[in-house]
């Protein structure tokens, strides 16, 4: 109660900055209404100890906010409509006295005709505004843009141009310029962005060919905006109403974080450095990014279990583990940089975290150290390329290029297995593995699960975590497993937190091949199943048809996510075709030509073994 009284009364002494913490709330809380989503307790909600009081707090000082600008509206509206009534009434009172009939009908005849000629200009208006808006947008000819090239970049026409591209391929039949292709517009819209916000060609082309354009501006936007600075209560020493009330009588000003979290506060403002407070001092808190709790409520971490945190350093992760675990059990926390110890060791002593024992390895290398089947849970917050933190390190705009992702996956993928390795299938409270990376690149996320689903005997069960999108399952040529749907992704556009991705497996059995494929119908459909030959075969052809469109498209990338015309025409029109010539098989001969296909593969497998370095050629190649 104290609390709440405090945070109240901090309400309206602070009433200068209520403008800018409206403004920031509005942000927090309506990212983006048509993209909104929906957010929901958590589901280690037992093992926080904080109560429903400071949600309840929340929720009133949004109903205070929301219903100012409410009335705020009403009176801006009102306002002029009361006033010219006024007017008008105060005038025709004015030359009433000495009146007659004919007078007021004239004065009425020239209403009529003012108001007759207003609704020609506004309809007049309405016109121009909809005749420019469906004006076609006409990219610049080869000689404007070596002419734009010899300049420094014209920001403002950039940015008008970045616009105006959007608007065409939101509407690319009625807007575009006669005889340009969409892939002319995607090209210009490429080259501007790089030029406006300063990213790499490679950096923003695999962004172009991920989001469709209206998302990618977002997106993009949202790069160049701090996230909201967030703080996450240590239970093992305070209560995060206790904690919002000191902090409020600081001057911090500050609010629950969201419904899904009962331990974490966003920060609007503050009067003192937030990271040294005495309370921080004192371990009361951790400051640490909204999406960054994610991966350890997937984790959801039990009492007395056997946990290895792959990747510790500076441990935001670890710290929060060690607290669902309430100091009971033990985490082993790894990191390879000996630099980087120092701040998980400081970290760990200043949240009295005891349960914890620091490693200094190489992650790869843990299953020999710890022991295979040895933990009831691993975290593996992945060394990434921090495509999703752009907002945090601006350098990776132009620093990340193909070479520098194709190592960061081929080291998460030899990292994935180790996870696994080093988890019991058979343990009574656990069995389960955690991967995140704060980067939003499908090679260091999708690509990896599907991986690790492909080489060890585990599946995806869902994150417990009700919001976030669904990863990828197609993405461009690549086809994922149909269950890395249940891995999460989040975005700043969409969520306000840094860019992240979330994935959890269960262990299903610690033999290290991976389950034989099953004969079983994939989920959803009655479709005919297709004997494996002619899949095979058939994904030969698809990819000819992809190759064909780079071919034919020159060096330039295909934007499929806004389904170009031509190109989605060809490939139907392609696989049309040969859907004809198909033949339909029974079940039965179904299943007998794939176990045939298996046996097939098994006999050449044993005879010609994979050398490592072949091994690790082909998932770079297959990664790309
Ligand atoms: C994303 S950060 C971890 C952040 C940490 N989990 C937290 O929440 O504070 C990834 C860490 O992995 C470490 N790392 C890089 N390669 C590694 C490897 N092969 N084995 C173990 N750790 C590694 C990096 O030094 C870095 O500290």
């Amino acid at each position: 109660m104290a609390a709440k009284g405090a945070m109240k009364k901090k309400a309206t002494s602070n009433s200068n900055k209520t403008n800018s913490r409206k403004k920031q709330k509005k942000e927090i809380e309506l990212p983006n209404p048509k993209i909104q989503e929906k957010v929901v307790d958590d589901d280690i909600s037992g093992s926080d100890v904080d109560s429903d009081v400071d949600d309840d707090m929340l929720v009133e000082q949004h109903r205070d906010d929301s219903d100012d600008s409410a009335s705020d509206a009403l009176s801006d509206g009102d306002q002029p409509f009361t006033d010219d009534f006024l007017q008008d009434d105060n005038k025709s009172s004015d030359s009433d006295s000495d009146s007659d009939h004919s007078d007021i009908e004239r004065k009425s005849k020239a209403i009529d005709a003012k108001k007759e000629k207003e609704e020609k200009e506004a309809e007049a208006e309405l016109v121009d505004n909809i005749k420019e808006q469906a004006d076609e947008v006409t990219l610049p000819t080869p000689q404007e843009l070596k002419e734009e090239a010899q300049g420094p970049p014209d920001l403002p026409r950039l940015q008008r141009r970045i616009k105006e591209v959007v608007r065409v391929l939101s509407n690319f039949k009625t807007l575009r310029q006669e005889g340009a292709s969409r892939k002319d517009y995607v090209k210009q819209l490429t080259m501007d962005l790089a030029s406006y916000y300063g990213y790499n060609d490679y950096l923003i082309e695999v962004l172009v060919e991920m989001f469709p354009a209206v998302e990618l501006v977002e997106l993009i936007e949202a790069f160049e905006k701090p996230r909201p600075m967030c703080l996450r209560t240590n239970t093992l020493k305070a209560r995060r109403r206790d904690l919002a009330g000191i902090l409020l009588n600081r001057g911090v000003n500050l609010d629950p974080l969201s419904k899904w979290s009962k331990v974490g506060l966003v920060v609007y403002d503050s009067q003192v450095p937030i990271g040294a407070t005495p309370e921080y001092m004192a371990g009361f808190y951790m400051l640490q990014s909204a999406s960054s709790f994610l991966p350890v409520m997937a984790l959801a971490p039990q009492e007395k279990e056997r946990i290895v945190d792959m990747a510790a350093a500076p441990g935001g992760k670890t710290t929060y583990v060690a607290a669902l675990m309430k100091n009971s059990g033990v985490i082993f926390a790894n990191e390879i940089k000996e630099k980087r110890l120092k701040s998980l060791t400081a970290n760990l002593s200043r949240m009295g975290v005891t349960n914890t024992v620091v490693c200094n390895y190489d992650g790869r290398e843990l299953p020999k150290v710890l022991g295979q089947n040895s933990a009831d849970r691993v975290l593996l917050d992945a060394p990434c390329s921090g495509t999703g933190v752009i907002s945090k390190d601006e350098s990776v705009k132009t620093s990340k290029s193909l070479e520098d992702i194709q190592s960061c996956c081929h080291l998460q993928k030899e990292l994935i297995l180790a996870a696994i390795d080093m988890v019991d299938a058979n343990s009574k409270s656990g069995g389960y593995i955690v991967y995140s990376t704060c980067s939003i690149m499908v090679a260091e996320n999708e690509a990896v699960i599907d991986y690790a689903l492909k080489k060890r005997d585990v599946k995806l069960v869902p994150c417990g975590l009700d919001f976030g999108r669904p990863g990828f399952i197609n993405y461009r040529e690549q086809r994922f497993h149909p269950s890395l749907e249940k891995t999460r992704r989040f975005y700043p556009h969409v969520h306000n937190m840094d860019g992240f991705f979330v994935a959890k497996f269960k262990k299903m059995s610690n033999s290290k091949a991976a389950p034989a494929p099953t004969t079983e119908q994939p989920e959803g459909g009655d479709e005919v199943i297709e004997p494996i030959d002619s899949v095979i075969k058939k994904k030969a052809e698809d990819k000819v048809v992809h190759h064909r469109i780079h071919e034919s498209s020159t060096k330039e990338k295909v934007h499929r996510e806004n389904g170009i015309a031509q190109h989605g025409k060809a490939e139907n029109t392609f696989s049309g075709k040969k859907r004809k010539e198909r033949k339909r098989f029974s079940r039965e001969e179904i299943s007998k030509s794939r176990e045939e296909k298996r046996a097939a593969l098994r006999t050449a497998a044993k005879g010609k073994p994979f050398s490592k370095e072949k091994k690790f050629a082909k998932e770079a190649r297959t990664t790309k």
